[in-house]
């Protein structure tokens, strides 16, 4: 099951929201049915959502239908942090603490299986810290008698979190099918859900109205239409009134800003009469990014919005005004008609630095990969939102003069050394060793291809009952310290398919997974341990219409099949 991620699409918050509306875990679409939902079948950790600061075409988050609250997000990055489906880490042998090894694992565990000595338990769940809230619509009171709760609900990812109750240590135990976690999780999920917005561990639900599930439900031309062209991410969530009175923004420039939303939905024009436009800061508020390490304990997936500042063409082209505001840590406001705010585990405003999000989203993942837990970190979003910059970043002069720019991968790998080496340090006595190996693919037009080894296409995926799902014919690569995983990424970076569209003058034309395997065996009580744990960087491919970036030929090819693959993740 492992794997399949790589295909998926995360679901944005409008197929959050419609999740749990639809009540029955099957596939949703919007009237267009054009995109679909369902559980993320991986172990996600940490998610990113990040946002373009720019307000064109390709907004970030749509502006609600009245009557449906939220509909979605143009969530750009996801990315995903630490299980925390297992004992609690202040619980364990202080000595796992320093790099995890402490746990006597039976020689069994060589072949990846999982450490029975590890105990397991389910992963708490909570409420979604994605939710919407409705201030000074006009509809309010029709909204409330409806009945239907505009709050979103990250529940799906929750399934991952039970799915991760598994995957101690383990390479095997990612390899779950996936119906080992099915629908009694989706079901406790909706039950959270039913349970009201008082779950809601942080966020802005308390205002909600308590929301009868299944008021909408799919349609047969909902579902059959989940594969979408590109561009249907913002379409699909865009609600169909919105859509047949919206078009383009003819005064979209004064809205421009590090946000999320629709700038096809008529509010946008509502929103530039809008005095509070105004009020918008050409300097948004700064808050600081939390880092609160039990906060990582107790939740397994966590969703980091972050948004891209307005580059000097835009600034130049739209202005400097911003349409969305931060109010605190977690929320986020769009200052429409409705003003719409949005919450989230984290927001990471405009100003936050690679080094400030690497020690949030990134830090606690080496951690746990070094403690044998499984990690997964991708992001997703509109073309040009910042994900390859928060992945990859400047990786230009690692060697010699390493940038402030650059990105979580290499900054993960930088701190991934530094604590092996000092774990192996205290562990000296018991003989701790690590290895670690990387592969570094991309999927790219449908087909896998070998980063490291771009002769190798078209690799196939394959299952096995040792291995679980893997890439055949992957080469994989040894690594001993930063430097080798830096010479890995600036092998892969070069090869990766990257092209000049309208929206992004290097777009990535492909979705890459960066993979490192770390390992470690140590001596004790007579008895050799070993650890496994495996870390995963995705960066995805952005979504993006067609009509913003100009793709045609070639370029419209790969959008399709971007486009493909990240619906795709919706049905895992
Ligand atoms: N936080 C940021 N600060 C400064 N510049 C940024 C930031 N995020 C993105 N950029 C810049 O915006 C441009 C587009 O970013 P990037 O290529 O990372 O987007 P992307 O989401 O990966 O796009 P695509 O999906 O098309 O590959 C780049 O020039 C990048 O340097």
């Amino acid at each position: 099951m492992y794997p399949l991620w790589l295909f998926a699409k995360p679901p944005s918050l409008k197929k959050l929201a419609y999740e749990d509306y639809d009540g029955e875990g099957s596939s949703v679409g919007d009237e267009d049915g054009e995109q679909s939902a369902a559980d993320p079948a991986v172990t996600p950790r940490f998610a990113f959502v990040t946002t373009r600061g720019e307000n064109g075409d390709g907004g970030n988050l749509w502006s609600p239908k009245l009557d449906h609250g939220i509909v979605g997000a143009h969530v750009n990055e996801l990315a995903l942090s630490p299980p925390k489906a297992i004992e609690p880490r202040r619980k364990r042998n202080p000595r796992s603490d320093l790099g995890g090894h402490g746990d006597a694992a039976p020689e069994s565990a060589k072949n990846g299986q999982s450490a029975p000595s590890t105990p397991v338990r389910a992963p708490k769940r909570r409420m979604t810290k994605l939710t919407w809230q409705s201030r000074a619509s006009p509809d309010k009171h029709k909204s409330s008698q409806l009945g239907r709760s505009p709050s979103l609900t990250r529940g799906q990812f929750d399934k991952s979190c039970v799915d991760a109750a598994s995957d101690v240590g383990s390479v095997k135990s990612l390899q779950q099918p996936a119906s080992s976690s099915g629908m009694g999780t989706r079901d406790s999920v909706l039950n959270n859900f039913k349970s009201g917005p008082g779950h809601s561990q942080k966020g802005g639900v308390d205002s909600m109205p308590s929301t009868p599930l299944g008021s909408r439900k799919p349609r047969n031309s909902e579902l059959n239409r989940s594969i979408t062209s590109l561009g249907s991410v913002t379409s699909a969530a865009t609600p169909r009134s919105a859509k047949r009175h919206g078009g383009h923004s003819s005064t979209s420039n004064a809205l421009a800003a590090a946000g999320l939303m629709s700038t096809r939905a008529n509010g946008v024009r509502a929103l530039l009469q809008n005095q509070q436009a105004d009020q918008v800061a050409t300097e948004p508020a700064q808050f600081q990014l939390e880092e609160d390490p039990n906060f990582w304990q107790d939740h397994s997936v966590q969703v980091l919005i972050r948004t891209r500042p307005i580059s000097n063409s835009e600034a130049s082209q739209q202005g400097h005004s911003r349409c969305v505001k931060q109010e605190s840590a977690h929320t986020i406001t769009w200052i429409g008609q409705p003003e719409a705010r949005f919450t989230f585990d984290h927001v990471a405003g405009e100003s936050i630095s690679q080094e400030e999000l690497f020690r949030v989203a990134g830090l606690p993942m080496v951690e746990n990969c070094m403690s044998g837990y499984n990690s997964c970190m991708f992001a997703y979003g509109q073309t040009g939102s910042g994900k390859t910059h928060t992945m990859l970043g400047d990786i230009s002069d690692l060697h010699h003069q390493p940038s402030n720019n650059r990105g979580m991968t290499p900054r993960v790998f930088e701190s991934l050394f530094t604590k092996i080496k000092m774990a192996e340090e205290l562990q000296k006595q018991e003989n701790l060793r690590f290895k670690c190996r990387c592969f570094f693919l991309e999927i790219y037009n449908e087909q896998i291809v070998d980063l490291l080894e771009p002769s190798s296409f078209n690799l196939q995926m394959r299952e096995d009952a040792n291995k679980g799902v893997y890439v055949e014919g992957l080469l994989e690569v040894e690594v001993q310290n930063v430097q080798d995983v830096i010479h890995l990424l600036l092998l892969g970076a070069a090869n990766r398919k990257v092209a000049a569209t309208n929206m992004n003058k290097e777009s990535s034309r492909s979705h890459s997974v960066f993979t490192c395997t770390i390992e470690s065996q140590w001596e004790s009580d007579h008895m050799i341990n070993y650890r496994f744990g495996r870390l995963n960087l995705v960066d995805l491919a952005g979504s993006e219409r067609q009509r913003a970036s100009g793709a045609d030929g070639e370029r419209l090819k790969e959008a399709a099949s971007i486009n493909k693959s990240l619906s795709t993740l919706g049905h895992i």
